[in-house]
């Protein structure tokens, strides 16, 4: 379980002079200011939850991951991993943790990837049975053996990733945080590295914590998400329960086996409000001679009482209900 409760970070920055000669001026007279990354956080993970970590450039993710794995020391506030305090306790509690920086490998780049692996397993003291048995199982589950001789340099971004998330793994650590594990990758790519991660987290059972401007990685693997923005907290809950307060439409498309009759007097162009009674109602977007396209609100109106009414118009034929999008969701958050 991760417990954070009013984390803060500042960062003092010299201020950078402008003009003539601003170098000069900037070294002799130092003006500093300071940067509030992380603003007053906290919030709990429990043990085998999956949580996306999301926000705008510039947001504070990385600066929380860094105080997370106790590379930072925060300005102020306590993290706790199972219930010990991270910042009092760091060697105790970092054999309990795993973390992957996407952009930066942990790996060693001229060497073999396994060489690798024996130098981080020296450093974590994980014994050599351990060591092999721990590879075996991250050799299969994340396909390594096809690479296990070539230098890092070498390696594929995809293969690069796989490598480092087994490196994390090494000294079976309970949580992991992963910042962007997927940027750069294609297609094909991420979605192998996403079955990995959700491998890791159902069936070993380890808690995640996932930094990601990928809206997929978080739709498809996250049961909850926290959304930071200028260094503060602006949401944390489901994925559904963030849609329904954004309030994007849904998209409801109707097919009708031919003729249909809309309820809209004639005259009157789309989109159009339709009262469903005197307080809900819905809009006609699109017609054409078989399809009818409504947008709703469904916090306000149940997809129900929409079908129900238009039943009436028509022979219906097929229904469509297409979610908003969650990267639309998302740029409304931030
Ligand atoms: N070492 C540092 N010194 C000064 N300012 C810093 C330092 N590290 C981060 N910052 C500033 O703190 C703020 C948060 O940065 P952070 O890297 O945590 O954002 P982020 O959400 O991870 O962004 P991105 O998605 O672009 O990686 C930014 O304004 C950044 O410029």
């Amino acid at each position: 379980m991760i417990e954070v409760s009013g984390l803060n970070k500042q960062f003092r920055t010299p201020v950078v002079k402008e003009g003539r000669f601003a170098g000069l001026r900037t070294l002799f007279t130092r003006e500093y200011r300071m940067k509030e990354a992380v603003k007053d956080i906290s919030f709990t993970i429990h043990k085998g939850d999956f949580v996306g970590y999301i926000g705008p450039n510039g947001a504070g993710k990385s600066t929380t991951i860094k105080m997370l794995t106790g590379i930072l020391h925060p300005s102020s506030g306590e993290v706790k991993i199972n219930g010990v305090n991270l910042h009092q306790q760091r060697r105790q509690v970092a054999k309990r943790l795993g973390v992957v920086f996407g952009q930066r490998s942990q790996l060693w780049w001229d060497l073999p990837v396994k060489d690798s692996y024996d130098i981080l397993a020296h450093m974590y003291k994980v014994t050599t049975q351990d060591k092999e048995k721990r590879l075996d199982e991250l050799g299969e589950l994340l396909d390594l053996k096809e690479f296990w001789l070539t230098p890092v340099r070498k390696l594929s971004l995809g293969q690069r990733m796989r490598a480092d998330i087994a490196a994390s793994m090494l000294h079976d650590p309970d949580v992991l945080f992963l910042d962007e594990p997927t940027i750069g990758l294609d297609v094909t790519a991420k979605r192998s590295i996403r079955g990995f991660l959700k491998k890791l987290n159902s069936e070993y059972g380890k808690t995640i914590l996932l930094t990601t401007h990928d809206m997929d990685d978080i739709e498809q693997l996250c049961e909850r998400v926290m959304v930071i923005n200028h260094g503060e907290l602006s949401y944390e809950g489901s994925i559904e329960n963030l849609r329904d307060r954004i309030g994007l439409p849904t998209l409801i498309r109707v097919t009708f086996n031919g003729a249909y009759q809309l309820p809209v007097p004639d005259g009157l162009g789309l989109p159009i409000e339709v009262a469903l009674d005197a307080d809900h109602t819905f809009r006609i977007v699109e017609a054409n001679n078989r399809e009818v396209h409504i947008e709703a609100n469904r916090q306000q109106v149940k997809a129900m009482d929409i079908l129900r009414l238009v039943s009436g118009w028509g022979e219906v034929a097929d229904i469509h209900m297409e979610e908003p999008d969650f990267e639309d969701v998302i740029h409304r958050v931030y």
